[in-house]
């Protein structure tokens, strides 16, 4: 009997919150029907912002949806990204609250995954200034400088193989990430540079794509075996970066800022002898976060940036060449592209757009969620409803681009070959109070790294071999759009 009321009750318990759902879903942007408890579950399985691009035929640019029992709202054009993420830029601030977020971030103490704060203000602005500064220096150039030099010397050795370069691009972009991070840079075969390998990449596969946690938070409490293989995962990763941070308080010198911990222990002095700031919110737990988050806010981001180009360039010999024939004229041979050369270099500036086009990094960008009830269209949206930005939709809207699946550096030139004002529909760093603070950075990274490589290998699609397939790798799932396996053959132009 009792079985029979438990059963009855959660069946009513259910329904009800379905309708009070439904009853609220009116007013929200339209959307398919879901279904109680799972909502539209399966429409975020595989590449949904390929699925977003479709439903956007039946219920137009914005339209709502259920993830499990969390409400989520999908923005699949400029005109609702700008006026949700840049106009009422506040009210769409936040980020999910999310288990997975919460076991890496000891509970909300990063940037990327804590919702609008005080102390997320706070701490996005020291990051800011600290990459900013970072980036205008000399030793993020010496830095990837170095690292280049090594993999330029590994490459010349393979010349003339067919090689799939994924590994060695990753160790590349890894190891410059941890110059920028903490200033060390590792040989290959170092033991602590490839347990943070190992611990970034098991990291990624663990929670990559979240945990059922997550949309259904009445879950939180129960402890399953992959929220304690994610607890020792985040300490041993945080264990590493805290000992490095340790090293520069002890050794920390406010004449020669080495790296971005080094700017962020200055950003936070600073704000210490200011006086204004809560120093509760500037703990040594919080810098270790942030450093997290150079890690894994650029690295991947980074390595994929670096494998589109090199696809796209080889699928593309006559764009290739063009990009190696300016970097010959503005750089010459003798030495690396450096960061004064970009002025010189719109054609290669022009193609890293095309490839952050193209590619569509971050295809949906990383969720945000409503800091208030707020409107959109004119529709209503509920604290807390999550917001999806389709930042691949805008990159491949034909409206605006007109041929987008074709990879065309030219689209950002005028006819004298000088740079038009960028589009505003290009956003890989998305857009408003939270669009990517690591954009300097990534674009100096990204600039110097490619630079180097095409003026000194020519890559080319093995003979033989049919055009390549753009369409992203299924691996990447909603979080990544990644190129699937290739291979190249790389001839030294030096
Ligand atoms: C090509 C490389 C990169 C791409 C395409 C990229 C893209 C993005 C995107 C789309 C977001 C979400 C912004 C939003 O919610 O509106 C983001 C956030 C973020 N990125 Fe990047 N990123 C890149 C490189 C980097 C690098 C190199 C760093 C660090 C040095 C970095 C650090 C961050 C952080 C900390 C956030 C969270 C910002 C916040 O929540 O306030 N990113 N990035």
């Amino acid at each position: 009997m009792w079985l029979m009321t438990i059963t009855v009750g959660l069946v009513t318990l259910v329904l009800v919150t379905w309708l009070r759902d439904y009853v609220k879903r009116w007013r929200m942007p339209p959307g398919p029907f879901f279904w109680p408890i799972i909502g539209n579950l399966f429409l975020f399985g595989g590449q949904p912002f390929f699925t977003f691009i479709e439903l956007t035929k039946r219920y137009g640019d914005v339209f709502s949806l259920k993830l499990g029992m969390t409400d989520v709202v999908v923005l699949n054009s400029l005109d609702t990204v700008r006026e949700a993420l840049v106009k009422k830029s506040v009210d769409f601030a936040g980020r999910p609250k999310t288990l997975t977020a919460d076991v890496f971030t000891e509970g909300g103490k990063d940037i990327a995954f804590t919702d609008y704060s005080p102390t997320w203000k706070l701490h996005r602005k020291l990051f800011h200034s600290a990459t900013r500064g970072f980036a205008s220096g000399k030793n993020l150039q010496s830095n990837v400088h170095e690292s280049l030099e090594e993999t330029i010397a590994e490459f010349s050795k393979m010349e003339g193989r067919v090689v799939d370069l994924e590994e060695y691009i990753y160790n590349l972009v890894y190891n410059v990430i941890c110059s920028a991070a903490f200033g060390v840079r590792y040989n290959m075969d170092d033991e602590e540079f490839n347990t943070l390998i190992k611990l970034t990449k098991d990291t990624n596969e663990v929670f990559g794509q979240g945990l059922l946690a997550d949309v259904y938070p009445l879950l939180r409490p129960l402890p399953t075996p992959t929220i304690y293989t994610g607890k020792k995962l985040a300490e041993q990763f945080l264990g590493i970066l805290g000992r490095h941070l340790e090293h520069h308080r002890e050794t920390f010198d406010p004449s020669n800022l080495r790296d971005i911990t080094d700017h962020m222990i200055k950003a936070q002095k600073d704000a210490e002898e200011e006086g204004i700031y809560d120093v509760t919110s500037l703990t040594d737990c919080h810098l270790r976060q942030t450093i997290a988050d150079v890690f894994f806010g650029g690295t991947d981001t980074t390595i994929i940036v670096i494998r589109w180009a090199i696809l796209f360039l080889a699928a593309h010999p006559e764009i290739q060449e063009k990009v190696a024939a300016e970097l010959d004229s503005a750089v010459g041979r003798d030495r690396l592209p450096e960061l004064s050369d970009r002025e010189t270099t719109p054609y290669m500036e022009a193609a890293i757009h095309e490839v952050m086009r193209m590619g569509s990094i971050a295809p949906l960008s990383i969720p945000r969620a409503t800091t208030v009830d707020t409107t959109l269209r004119g529709y209503q949206i509920p604290k807390g409803t999550w917001i999806m930005p389709n930042l691949w939709a805008l990159h491949h809207d034909p409206a605006t681009w007109g041929d987008p699946d074709v990879f065309r550096p030219e689209r950002f030139l005028d006819e004298n070959g000088m740079p038009v004002p960028k589009p505003a529909a290009l956003m890989p760093f998305s857009a408003g109070r939270r669009a990517c603070p690591g954009e300097a950075v990534a674009k100096a990274d990204t600039f110097l790294l490619l630079g180097g490589l095409v003026q000194s290998f020519r890559f080319t699609i093995p003979e033989g071999e049919g055009p390549p397939d753009f369409s992203p790798d299924e691996r990447g799932g909603s979080n990544f759009s990644l190129p699937s396996p290739y291979k190249v053959v790389m001839t030294c132009r030096k």
